[in-house]
């Protein structure tokens, strides 16, 4: 069996007394594309910075590849893609010229004209760094990180700051080049973006993975076939709405505007809960029977406060 494409044990990071990554454990199979999800300041880029190399651990294993990034790192180098937050170039370098100069640096480059024309950059090839647009300069750091033909790639938040066109031309992309067998590790804030893509889902919070599996696994509610939500107002009596449903039922608002009706539903109870809003005047809008989407699953497990 090959060697995983990531795989970190007990990994620690501090910065002073600021404890970043504090005992991370996480295990990536080739070929797979997993989606490293979690609120703000999490310890995500420090995790990909060390698994690029950028960064030492403070303790734990990290294997790349089967490589160490640190001591290994000029074998590992030249078979990862890395696009790193915010991305990055000289200010003055052309689009078609920046490419071109890491392709230079690649055995087997992918055609920079061509990798141009798939991400829709080529009317921009001449156009220098720092007057692309905020989603072409992405674009441009993707293209970079890809223009070497890696079997595995590091994507800190890739699609950040995109216009929903470029997005999904990311995402089609990024489709094509996992069916290719490259493994992909992305960060990103976009539920939507980790369940369209992902095969596996890491949620980390302080550092430490705190869920982990397949989108559908993690939004499998635990013996419930679905569940009943709806948003409509903030503030409605949901102590009304509870008293208006069978026994057992339970009606609470997890954010303002939106309603969850805890039990199991049935055609019976949808009825009520459209009849008692009608009663109230109350338009009950985007009425969903189902799963938890992702995007619950996060807030239930890493709190709705905001973080800093
Ligand atoms: N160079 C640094 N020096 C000091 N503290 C840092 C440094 N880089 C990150 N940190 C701190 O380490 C913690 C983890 O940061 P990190 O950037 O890894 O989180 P993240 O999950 O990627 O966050 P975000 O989603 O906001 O990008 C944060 O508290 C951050 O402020």
């Amino acid at each position: 069996m090959s060697t995983p494409a990531v795989e970190i044990t007990g990994l620690v990071k501090k910065y002073g007394p600021k404890t970043a990554v504090d005992g991370l454990d996480l295990k990536m199979h080739r070929g797979r594309l997993l989606a490293l999800l979690g609120p703000n300041g999490a310890g995500k880029t420090t995790t990909v910075e060390i698994c690029e190399g950028f960064r030492r651990p403070d303790s734990g294993c990290v294997r790349v590849l089967g490589l160490d990034p640190v001591r290994e790192g000029r074998a590992l180098r030249p078979r990862i893609g890395v696009m790193p937050q915010g991305g990055g170039a000289y200010p003055g370098v052309r689009a078609g010229e920046m490419l071109g100069l890491v392709a230079s640096c690649a055995a087997e480059p992918l055609d920079p004209a061509w990798l141009l024309d798939v991400l829709g950059l080529s009317s921009a090839r001449r156009t220098p760094f720092k007057r692309l647009s905020g989603g072409q300069q992405q674009r441009l750091s993707l293209a970079c990180a890809l223009v070497g033909r890696p079997e595995l790639v590091f994507l800190d938040e890739p699609t950040a700051g995109m216009d929903p066109q470029a997005r999904r031309l990311v995402w089609d992309l990024l489709g094509a080049l996992r069916s290719d067998g490259v493994s992909i590790l992305l960060t990103t804030h976009l539920m939507e973006e980790a369940e369209a893509l992902a095969d596996d889902v890491v949620i980390v919070d302080d550092g430490r993975v705190i869920a982990e599996g397949t989108p559908s696994a993690l939004t499998a509610e635990e013996g419930e076939a679905a569940q009943l939500r709806f948003k409509a107002r903030p503030g409605l009596d949901t102590t009304l709405l509870t008293a208006a449903l069978p026994e057992g039922y339970h009606v609470h608002e997890p954010a303002p505007g939106s309603y969850h009706v805890l039990g199991l539903v049935d055609p019976q109870v949808v009825s009520t809960v459209t009849s008692w809003c009608a009663q109230q005047g109350v338009l009950a809008e985007e009425l969903h029977v189902g799963k938890r989407d992702l995007e619950e699953v996060f807030l239930e497990l890493t709190g709705r406060e905001l973080r800093s």
